[in-house]
């Protein structure tokens, strides 16, 4: 705008202090006096424009950016998801302030739990049988943790391996480690950097080590007790020479070249020419505590699973009624459990839910096992995900307290803070923290947007 003053009072000599604009100056001094008046008008339009789209990519930053996963296009979720990103757009500032933590119980409840993450018993108790003790109907742990909790974490770190084997379960490479007291852990491990981006379908790719460990302490957070204990546990290849049974053996090799150790396993989809390999003589990746047997594990197939075939649409992707028919099957609390592991799968990125796990022990409650397909493309949602929530358009009154607690970033500043107790910030890469916070919003979304359409009260 000053220079535009400047040429309105001819003063060219301060126009062009820009000496790098002698195009322009070339111009202006050529340039008769009636056309210099088009000039400016025309300088003018062309400033007013760069101002707008300005204006419009500063306040479309955030929401805008969402990219729709493409298959969402074609099919009955278009509808709900196009509707999900308007009530984004008008959703209430009030999801952006943070609550207090001394106004809310919530809040008060993560901080014995972050406590509890903190090392706490140093004596001779048995922390693996103490873990195992605390699970029920209600999940794996009581919201606040349980003060076992800590040191668990730091046993399963550092625990002395007597025993590595592959795992036949599942369909991807994991190995399964036996500590000196008999407990079981299950390895997968790191295929990649926790910064590359993982392209294709949703559940394109192996899985992601830190999204296991993210999961464990996201479903925290969200108040869903229910993924076994993970963290991040490094072998190195003399602990795993030393340790394999001779079955791992025959699926294990040195490469001659670069000396590291390399494992393919034995699986569904694992390969002699596609190992996994030490990097620096060291193998990185995710230990999960593996549950007792006798809590009677049980697998079903979930109702909104994909159908992993390219052209192929399951019933819930065309029927937008669909939810009537899941009605009639299960039961209120089942369907409650769907919405509430969809929220908690639309958060991490996984969009792999094709099983749900129950503990027939206690009363059938669900699980979140196996979460290792999140964390792979953090520029994109798969508001598809989020099916079970906006085709039946219900949650549980628990767990929407608890999403609303979360706003106004408190959400990843607690993730960060757990985080910092066992694990490193690493884990996690800053373009997931806003994803993080983008879904919690589109979840907000999406249950305003229920709430508007519904004529009874969707809170359960
Ligand atoms: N922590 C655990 N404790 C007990 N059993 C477990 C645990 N984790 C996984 N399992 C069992 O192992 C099976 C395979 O694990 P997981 O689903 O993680 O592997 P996967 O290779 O990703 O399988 P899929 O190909 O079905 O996705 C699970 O379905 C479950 O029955
Ligand atoms: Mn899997």
């Amino acid at each position: 705008m000053y220079i535009v003053y400047l040429i309105f009072k001819y003063d060219f000599k301060n126009v062009l202090f820009l000496k790098n604009l002698y195009l322009f100056r070339i111009i202006m001094l050529n340039l008769r006096c009636y056309y210099r008046y088009y000039c400016i008008i025309l300088l003018i339009i062309f400033l007013v424009l760069c101002f707008n789209v300005y204006l419009v990519l500063f306040f479309s930053r955030d929401e805008t950016s969402i990219k729709i996963a493409p298959t969402v296009k074609y099919n009955a979720t278009y509808l709900a998801a196009q509707n999900i990103l308007k009530s984004l757009r008008i959703l209430d500032k009030d999801f952006e302030l943070p609550i207090k933590t001394s106004q809310s119980s919530i809040l008060r409840e993560i901080n014995i739990l972050l406590s509890n993450l903190k090392l706490k018993i140093n004596g001779d108790i048995d922390l693996y049988s103490s873990t195992i003790n605390v699970i029920n109907e209600n999940g794996l742990m009581p919201l606040y943790g349980s003060p076992y909790l800590g040191s668990t974490i730091n046993l399963l770190k550092t625990s002395k391996i007597i025993k590595t084997c592959y795992s036949i379960k599942g369909t991807q490479l994991k190995l399964l480690l036996t500590f000196e007291n008999k407990q079981e852990v299950l390895f997968k491990p790191k295929w990649y950097l926790e910064s590359e981006v993982i392209h294709g379908n949703v559940y394109a790719g192996k899985d992601r080590y830190n999204g296991e460990i993210l999961a464990f302490y996201i479903s925290l957070i969200l108040g869903f007790p229910r993924v076994p204990i993970v963290v991040k546990r490094i072998l190195d290849s003399t602990e795993l020479q030393e340790t394999a049974t001779i079955g791992l053996k025959k699926t294990m090799y040195i490469n001659s070249t670069t000396k590291e150790t390399c494992i393919y396993g034995k699986c569904y989809y694992c390969k002699r020419e596609d190992p996994i390999c030490t990097k620096s003589l060291r193998l990185e990746g995710a230990a999960i505590f593996y549950l007792p047997s006798f809590i009677n594990l049980k697998q079903y197939l979930h109702p909104w699973r994909r159908s992993y075939k390219e052209n192929q649409r399951t019933r819930w992707e065309t029927d937008n009624n669909f939810c009537d028919y899941i009605k009639t099957n299960y039961d209120l609390e089942r369907i409650l459990d769907f919405i509430d592991i969809a929220m908690f799968d639309f958060i991490i990125g996984n969009g792999d839910r094709h099983l749900y796990e129950v503990m027939e022990r206690f009363n059938n409650s669900i699980l979140l096992i196996d979460n290792g397909k999140s964390f792979g493309n953090p520029y994109e949602d798969n508001i598809d995900i989020l099916a079970p929530l906006y085709q039946c358009c219900l949650i549980r009154q628990k767990t929407w307290d608890r999403l609303k607690t979360l706003k106004g970033g408190k959400f990843t500043e607690i993730l960060q803070n757990m985080l910092d107790v066992h694990e490193t910030i690493s884990l996690i890469t800053l373009p997931h923290y806003y994803a993080l916070e983008r879904r919690m919003k589109i979840i907000y979304a999406s249950v305003v947007m229920c709430q508007k359409k519904s004529n009874e009260s969707i809170f359960k």
